[in-house]
C-alpha cells in the first residue's frame, strides 16, 4: 500500500487535506487521527509535522509526502521535489529593523534569528558570510526586540508580522516556497523495480486538480469566416473543438482557458464578433 505524509497542522494542514479530497482520496475527519487508510484507493495517509515529512520521505519509511519547499530544503533530506502544488506560497527573506541594514554582506559579524536554520547557515555560506545563527521555534520576530539577535530570516507572506515587530526586508528573497509534493530520490521503483501503479495514479490525479483549478471551459459561438481569429485567442492546451450549428454561418467552439485571463478573453472574444460566451469550471481532469 502506498504511504503518503500529509502536515498534521499549521498552514499546509488545511489545503494539503483538501487537495487530496479533490483527488479522489478519503482523509481523516477528526484532527486527532494519526493514520487514515483509504483501501479503495491502496493508500494510507501518515498526519505528520509539516517539519518532519521530508524527514520520513526521505528515510524511506513513507513514499510520498506535502511539505513546503524551505522545510525541505531546509531539512538537508534526500527527498525530491515532485511537483508545485500552488498554495501556501511564501518568500523566505532576511530582515532587520527599518533602516539598519540594506545589503546581504551586512550581515558579516551578525546574529541572524531563524527557525530554519539549515537553509539560513547554506544561503550564509553561499555567500561567505561568517554570522552567528540563533535557532528559535517560532515566533522570531521577537527575537531583535527582545535581543537575542541582530536580524532575522523567516517566512513572508503579506509582511504584516515583521511591520507589526518594526522589521523590514532587505537582500534578495532566499527562497520562493511553496507546497510542494514530494518522494524518495529513488521513487518511481518499488520494492521489485517496479513502477507503483497506486503512485502514478496519485501524481495524475493531483496534476488533474492542479489544471481543473488553473483553468476554466469556455464555449462561445463565432462566425465561421471569423474562426480562426477566434481560436487564436482561446488556442486551449491542446487544440480547441470546433462544431458546427444548424446555422451553418456560424460554428461552436470549446477550449481551455486560464482561469486568470476569463475576462480579459472574453472581451477579446466579443470584439472579434464571438456570442454566447460562457464560462463553466472544470470540476476534474485527467490530461
Ligand atoms: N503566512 C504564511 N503564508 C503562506 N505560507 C506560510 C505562511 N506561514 C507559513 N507558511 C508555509 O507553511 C510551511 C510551514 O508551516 P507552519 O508555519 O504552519 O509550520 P511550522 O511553523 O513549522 O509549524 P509551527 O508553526 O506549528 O511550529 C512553510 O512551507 C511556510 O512557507
Ligand atoms: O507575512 P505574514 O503574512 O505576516 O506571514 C508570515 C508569518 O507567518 C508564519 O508564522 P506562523 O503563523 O507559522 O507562526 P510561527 O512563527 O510560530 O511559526 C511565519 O513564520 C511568519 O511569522
Ligand atoms: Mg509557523
Amino acid at each position: 500500500m502506498l504511504r503518503v505524509a500529509v502536515p498534521n497542522k499549521g498552514s499546509l494542514s488545511e489545503p494539503a487535506t483538501t487537495i487530496m479530497k479533490e483527488a479522489g482520496y478519503a482523509q481523516r475527519r477528526d484532527t486527532k487521527e494519526l493514520v487514515l487508510t483509504d483501501a479503495d484507493n491502496g493508500v494510507e495517509f501518515f498526519y505528520l509535522r509539516p517539519r518532519d515529512v521530508a524527514v520520513y520521505v526521505g528515510a524511506g519509511t513513507v513514499d510520498l509526502g506535502i511539505t513546503g519547499r524551505d522545510l525541505l530544503l531546509d531539512s538537508g533530506s534526500t527527498a525530491r521535489e515532485v511537483m508545485a502544488l500552488g498554495f501556501a506560497r511564501s518568500t523566505f527573506r532576511f530582515a532587520a529593523p527599518a533602516g539598519s541594514m540594506d545589503a546581504v554582506s551586512d550581515i558579516d559579524g551578525r546574529r541572524v534569528a531563524t527557525s530554519y536554520s539549515g537553509l539560513v547557515r547554506s544561503h550564509l555560506d553561499e555567500h561567505g558570510i561568517t554570522a552567528e545563527v540563533v535557532h528559535l521555534d517560532g515566533a522570531v520576530e521577537t527575537a531583535v526586540t527582545l535581543g537575542v539577535a541582530d536580524l532575522i530570516a523567516d517566512v513572508v507572506e503579506t509582511g504584516t508580522t515583521l511591520r507589526n515587530a518594526g522589521l523590514e526586508v532587505f537582500g534578495d528573497p532566499i527562497l520562493r516556497s511553496e507546497a510542494v509534493l514530494i518522494s524518495r530520490s529513488d521513487a518511481g521503483a518499488a520494492t521489485q523495480g517496479e513502477p507503483d501503479p497506486a503512485l502514478d495514479t496519485l501524481r495524475r490525479r493531483l496534476h488533474g486538480v492542479l489544471v481543473a483549478r488553473q483553468y476554466v471551459l469556455m464555449d462561445y459561438d463565432c462566425p465561421a469566416e471569423l474562426v480562426e481569429r477566434a481560436v487564436a485567442v482561446t488556442p486551449g492546451l491542446e487544440s480547441p473543438t470546433v462544431s458546427p450549428l444548424h446555422d451553418r454561418a456560424w460554428v461552436a467552439v470549446r477550449s481551455m482557458v486560464p482561469r486568470k485571463q476569463t475576462n480579459a478573453v472574453m472581451d477579446e472574444l466579443y470584439r472579434i464578433g464571438a456570442r454566447g460566451i460562457l464560462v463553466t469550471d472544470i470540476a476534474a481532469c485527467r490530461l
